[in-house]
């Protein structure tokens, strides 16, 4: 943890944790405990410092990519399992220690975190322990293991999809973490230049080493937004859209809304959620981009439009480089039901189609029964309605599926730092 983040804890009394330590452990306990995402716990993070925070959740995201290997380091060290806490105390350690953390900070910060709650308190003898061990070798007992696979749930039906070679490679690409991508509301080259980031063939601009993105130039100036460069492709695949009419049917936070409004569409932004619709609006405060704003559900929604994007609800299973708290918070058995939703959703934007307009279909998932199927089983039971296309000179051979949509997996672009995991093909309706 850096000097800055723990300056809270100078101040605090002696051996009080460091409030990033204990806020890291308050969010694995409840990801691995209660199984809720990472994305619901804004309260355990309430009253810390921004550095306090951001490193809260980069330890909780670095326990849960490494913890297969943490676990079976410790493995060694437990007779027998301990409670989910005091586990999560030492998974943190495990991993700080064998990232790099310096030995004794971590394990006595971590002493103190089992010994500051009533709960934990009788384990601080064996956090001492377990840990000390850890500092002698572990870290190259680490660099042995093997990389963490994927839960059982999600790693079968990948295998089944996309093939035992690919799965292993998406796994590395989860386990190394996601750069950040921006996308620029006009000139992406400029934008490249001021952030010092590389543009992609895609457009968007990489950054290898953010830091904190709201320091960048431009944040303030709205030139931008963080976007990754999979996500940021749906609504380019629209191609030339000034003027028209377009219905963003599930909108928020409002990362494709700003890439349509900034293309100079008429753009209406629905999210069935006012609360995150809230951020689509800030979003668009700072960007100085306009769309109209209406909280609903897209299956009541009505009217015509030119084109609309259909950026589904779905597992987000193609977001975990970013995400990894996702396969371990559940075990995929909201994916039906999702589906069914896509499905209905889809038929449903297919009526809000003017002749000749064209519905760009998107899903941040990994699996094909939430991407690929789904335009199959439009194509069949829509006699007037076709797959478009695509066109466009980045668009690489491989993306490309067989009805007609674009696959992109994390694996893809593996020498420039991957590509969160999406699905989209754009309908048209003739
Ligand atoms: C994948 S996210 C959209 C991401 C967004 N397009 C972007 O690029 O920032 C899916 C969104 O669908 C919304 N949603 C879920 N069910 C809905 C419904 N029945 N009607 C409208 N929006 C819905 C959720 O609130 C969520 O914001």
């Amino acid at each position: 943890m850096s000097e800055k983040s723990s300056q809270t804890a100078k101040s605090a009394p002696k051996n009080a944790p460091s409030p990033a330590r204990k806020a890291a452990v308050d969010l694995l306990d409840q990801v691995l405990d209660r199984g809720r995402p990472l994305s619901e716990h804004a309260a355990v993070l309430e009253g810390l410092s921004p550095a306090d925070r951001a490193a809260a959740q980069r330890l909780a995201t670095d326990v849960l990519r490494g913890m297969e290997r943490a676990d079976r380091l410790l493995q060694h060290h437990l007779r027998k399992k301990p409670t989910t806490r005091v586990m999560n105390i030492l998974r943190l350690g495990t991993v700080e220690l064998c990232q790099g953390g310096a030995a004794h900070g971590v394990v006595s910060d971590c002493v103190n975190l089992a010994a500051a709650a009533r709960p934990t308190m009788g384990a601080k003898g064996l956090v001492n322990a377990v840990l000390r061990k850890m500092t002698v070798d572990a870290d190259q007992a680490w660099a042995k293991l093997r990389v963490p696979r994927l839960p059982k749930w999600l790693r079968g039906p990948l295998v089944e999809a996309w093939g035992a070679q690919a799965v292993p490679a998406m796994e590395a690409a989860h386990f190394a973490g996601a750069p950040v991508d921006l996308t620029a509301k006009g000139d992406a080259e400029a934008v490249a230049k001021a952030v010092g980031g590389d543009l992609l063939p895609t457009g968007s601009i990489r950054l290898q080493d953010a830091g904190q993105v709201t320091g960048l130039p431009g944040y303030e100036a709205g030139d931008w937004w963080v976007q990754d460069a999979a996500a940021a492709l749906p609504v380019k695949l629209l191609g030339d859209i000034t003027g028209l009419r377009v219905l963003d049917m599930c909108a928020a936070p409002g990362g494709k809304t700003m890439q349509l409004a900034a293309a100079s569409a008429q753009v209406t932004a629905l999210d069935l959620s006012e609360q995150r619709l809230k951020r689509v609006r800030q979003n668009l405060k700072r960007t100085g981009l306009t769309a109209e704003l209406v909280v609903g559900d897209a299956m009541d929604h009505t009217g015509l439009y030119d084109a609309v994007l259909l950026d589904a609800p779905c597992s987000a299973t193609g977001t975990i480089r970013r995400h990894p708290d996702l396969p371990h918070a559940h075990q995929g058995e909201k994916i039906a039901e999702l589906i069914g939703l896509q499905e209905a959703m889809l038929d449903h934007a297919l009526h809000l189609l003017k002749p000749g307009g064209r519905l760009v279909f998107a899903t941040c998932s990994l699996i094909p029964d939430e991407g690929e199927c789904q335009i199959e089983e439009v194509l069949a039971k829509h006699s007037d309605i076709s797959v478009e296309t695509l066109d466009f000179p980045w668009i690489e051979e491989e993306w490309r599926s067989e009805e007609g949509g674009l696959r992109l997996r994390p694996d893809f672009w593996a020498d420039r730092g991957g590509m969160d995991g999406f699905y989209m093909a754009v309908l048209r309706k003739t």
